[in-house]
């Protein structure tokens, strides 16, 4: 099995072949990767330096560290955080996600489980229940929650006390969180897309990991097409990695043709547009002329779900300047008609034409 410079094992990660395992593949390679210290994490330097300040006084004071809340968009590190809080401190870490918690009793039955000074890691915390959430104030507040014993004219709430434990709520939605349960974080970090040179810091650390020859251009390659987003840009590595031993005889190692060649043929293009982020704009510009379109109308015209466009669509095609968000609809901007090789709003077919 062979194991990289930092003790990480990835022989069963590489000799895994089966692709109804495909999918365990990709999380243990996402695993393997994830930064285990502040140190190690790459770019966001503005939260890593709040997030150490937050942690080192905690440790000063011999106390849980306050609650912390991770908003931005998938995969630009938010769990990666939440286990390096638990791991800079030393302190175990129970994984759970708002999806998972329909109930209050869900919820308890985690409260009433957690060690002291254990990290609770809540992905998706803006879709837990709305019992839960209740009983998650007083949790947070007060290291208490009140179990309802006996029902009807006869119940009563019995106070059961918590161990002291430090909340880390992610979310790509913060806006959907009700403000008390907001308010109660002691500390919100708002992650933002990575540039192109952090994302080559990102990649070139993944390459070493995978113990992959990639030159400076081949890196910056796929740091131009990954969206702004590390996990993205460990997949489009892992698809060149593939390319590079199957053309390369087996040498292993990447250039910027290989990277060209193997994006290519996952239809990634030079912008780092994927095959949904197409699906929208070319629905913006050929269908309704460009916009302005609603969230709803634009999601049923792409099959997808409104929710999924909105958080993970949405924000990068804003942040390249392909799209504007505007009262009356999502609006495609010249630079989008450009990117497309279309003319202009005149250009577009009616839907007759489709
Ligand atoms: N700053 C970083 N430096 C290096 N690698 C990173 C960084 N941020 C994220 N990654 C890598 O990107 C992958 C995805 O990160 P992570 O799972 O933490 O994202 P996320 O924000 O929790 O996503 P989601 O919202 O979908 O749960 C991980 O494999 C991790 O190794």
């Amino acid at each position: 099995m062979s194991t990289s410079e930092n003790g990480i094992d990835l022989g069963d990660i590489v000799e895994l072949t089966n692709p109804a395992l495909e999918s365990d593949v990709e999380l243990a390679f996402e695993g393997a990767l994830r930064p285990r210290s502040l140190g190690e994490f790459v770019g966001q330097s503005k939260v890593r330096g709040q997030l150490q300040l937050l942690l080192t006084a905690a440790t000063m004071q011999q106390r849980t560290p306050d609650h912390i809340l991770l908003a931005g968009p998938p995969g630009l590190g938010k769990t990666t955080l939440a286990m390096i809080v638990a791991h800079e401190g030393d302190r175990p870490l129970r994984m759970s996600s708002g999806p998972a918690i329909q109930h209050a009793g869900d919820l308890a039955a985690v409260l009433s489980s957690l060690v002291p000074g254990e990290v609770l890691f809540i992905d998706e915390i803006h879709r837990m229940a709305r019992s839960a959430e209740e009983m998650l104030y007083l949790a947070m507040e007060d290291f208490r929650i009140d179990i309802m014993v006996g029902k009807g004219a006869g119940a009563t709430s019995v106070p059961l006390d918590l161990a002291p434990f430090t909340l880390v709520g992610a979310t790509t939605r913060s806006g959907l969180l009700p403000n008390p349960l907001r308010d109660r974080f002691g500390f919100t970090a708002h992650l933002e897309f990575y540039d192109e040179a952090e994302l080559e810091q990102v990649l070139a650390r993944a390459a070493q990991l995978l113990e992959l020859t990639i030159d400076r251009e081949a890196l910056a390659e796929i740091a131009g097409r990954c969206r702004g987003t590390p996990r993205i840009a460990n997949r489009l590595l892992r698809r060149v990695r593939d390319y590079a031993l199957v053309h390369g005889g087996g040498a292993g190692g990447a250039d910027v043709h290989s990277v060209m060649a193997a994006l290519e043929l996952y239809d990634v293009d030079a912008l780092g547009l994927d095959r949904l982020d197409r699906a929208v704009m070319e629905t913006i510009l050929t269908r309704f002329g460009g916009g302005p379109v609603g969230l709803n109308t634009l999601a049923v015209s792409v099959g997808e779900e409104s929710e999924t466009i909105e958080a993970v669509v949405e924000p990068f095609l804003v942040r390249i300047g392909l799209l504007t968000r505007t009262p009356r609809g999502r609006v495609a901007t010249p630079q989008a008609w450009r990117h497309f090789g279309l003319s202009g709003p005149e250009a577009a077919l009616t839907l007759d034409d489709l």
